[in-house]
């Protein structure tokens, strides 16, 4: 099997990020080895507008391609602080649904049972589930009993405050972004076909971009030709690599390997691994990423699983994101398309389903539309 690991090396590069990390060609960072014989060579060319391919034998018996096509400049990826603020417009049907339609209810004079009706038909409509509706339900009749006559002012602080508990804020919503015992963070991106999984992985490697990490991309969803092309796309926008197979069906276990190696040998900070969600069945599926994970960790410990959801597929893709969290440790869940929906509950359910925080969500299809999930910005977001 032939594995082609594109290297876009940038002639001019308007980020601050240092030029050499963008290359992955010499030394990077203070403890990088030194560099091969020839490296500086190839980066020269390269750096004149060159396109270079070097062929080597991989001890497993692989052939690496690796090929550094010349790219005019990189993009700059946009600051992750605030980003949440930012794209809360995009919430503005959740906002609609379970911030505005909330607010106005619990305003009224007198809440009778019919409108303690709508208000739980509300929770219910936003994707909450029934057992976060029931226990928001509880607390919201509790303190309008205690309350008496509300201001809208109280009322928001009221629904603010109870939004925020069951949302979690106390829960680490962290990524393991950094190397750890002399090797990168490997983090593994699993998920059914069509939810994100791809654009997610490369909206994530431009926050980590943005972070100064040096990121490799191993594209292990062998099983979409375009998608490995998709990935490299992505990587290449921001100066990032991708290992990927020029072979259709190639062997994803295979390819998660090489890339975990080659993020070893490079010493990059993160290698984020792609992988196909069109399996058959649950066996299937559980063979596979088993595999994928077993050969991974003979390099590096999956230090994290994100399974990417998508909001709009509502309660239906609890019951996909369960069979994923037999199959694998899920560490962390990315929400996509939450601007798509007026199911932002869908948050609370899936966290509570799963037992794992949401750690990221997508606002949009733009390159930076993904912001690190906040709870505070959210329930903001909803009810302002
Ligand atoms: N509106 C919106 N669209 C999104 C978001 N995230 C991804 N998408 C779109 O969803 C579609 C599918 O995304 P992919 O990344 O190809 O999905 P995938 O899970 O990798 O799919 P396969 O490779 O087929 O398994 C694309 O059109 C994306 O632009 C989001 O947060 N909001």
């Amino acid at each position: 099997m032939v594995v082609v690991l594109a290297i876009a090396i940038p002639l001019f590069v308007s980020s601050s990020r240092k030029r050499s990390k963008t290359s992955y060609d010499g030394p990077r960072d203070a403890n990088d080895p030194a560099p091969a014989p020839g490296a500086a060579a190839q980066t020269e060319r390269a750096e004149q507008g060159g396109d270079v391919a070097v062929l080597e034998a991989d001890p497993s018996g692989v052939e690496v391609v690796e090929t550094v096509p010349a790219e005019p400049s990189l993009e700059r990826p946009e600051p992750v602080q605030g980003r949440l603020a930012r794209l809360r417009a995009r919430l503005s049907k959740s906002n609609n649904v379970l911030g505005k339609g909330l607010l106005a209810l619990l305003s009224r004079e007198r809440i009778d049972e019919d409108v303690w009706d709508e208000i739980e038909e509300t929770l219910l409509t936003a994707d909450l589930g029934t057992d976060a509706t029931d226990d928001l339900m509880l607390q919201l009749r509790a303190r309008v009993k205690v309350e008496g006559s509300r201001t809208p002012e109280r009322v928001r602080e009221i629904l603010g405050e109870e939004l925020l508990a069951l949302v979690g804020p106390d829960m680490d919503r962290s990524l393991a972004t950094d190397r750890e015992d002399g090797k990168p963070s490997v983090i593994l991106v699993v998920g059914v076909n069509g939810v994100g999984k791809t654009t997610t992985i490369g909206k994530v490697a431009r926050v980590l971009v943005a972070e100064d990490k040096d990121v490799l991309l191993g594209a292990a969803d062998t099983f979409r030709a375009a998608a490995a092309e998709q990935l490299a796309t992505w990587g290449s926008r921001v100066g990032v690599p991708t290992v990927k197979s020029d072979q259709d069906g190639a062997d994803p276990a295979s390819v998660a390997f090489d890339a975990v190696k080659a993020g070893v040998d490079q010493e990059v900070d993160v290698v984020l691994v792609d992988t196909a969600g069109r399996l058959q069945n649950k066996t299937n599926l559980m063979d596979e990423l088993g595999k994928i994970k077993r050969v991974i960790e003979k390099q590096a410990p999956v230090r994290e699983a994100l399974l990417v959801l998508d909001a709009t597929t509502g309660q239906n893709g609890l019951s996909q994101a369960k069979v994923f969290s037999e199959v694998v440790n899920i560490t962390g869940i990315v929400l996509t398309k939450l601007d798509g929906t007026a199911k932002g509950g869908i948050v609370v359910a899936m966290q509570r389903q799963l037992g794992v925080p949401v750690k990221l969500i997508g606002l949009g299809e733009g390159p930076d539309d993904l912001a690190p999930f906040d709870p505070q910005a959210f329930v903001d977001a909803l009810l302002d």
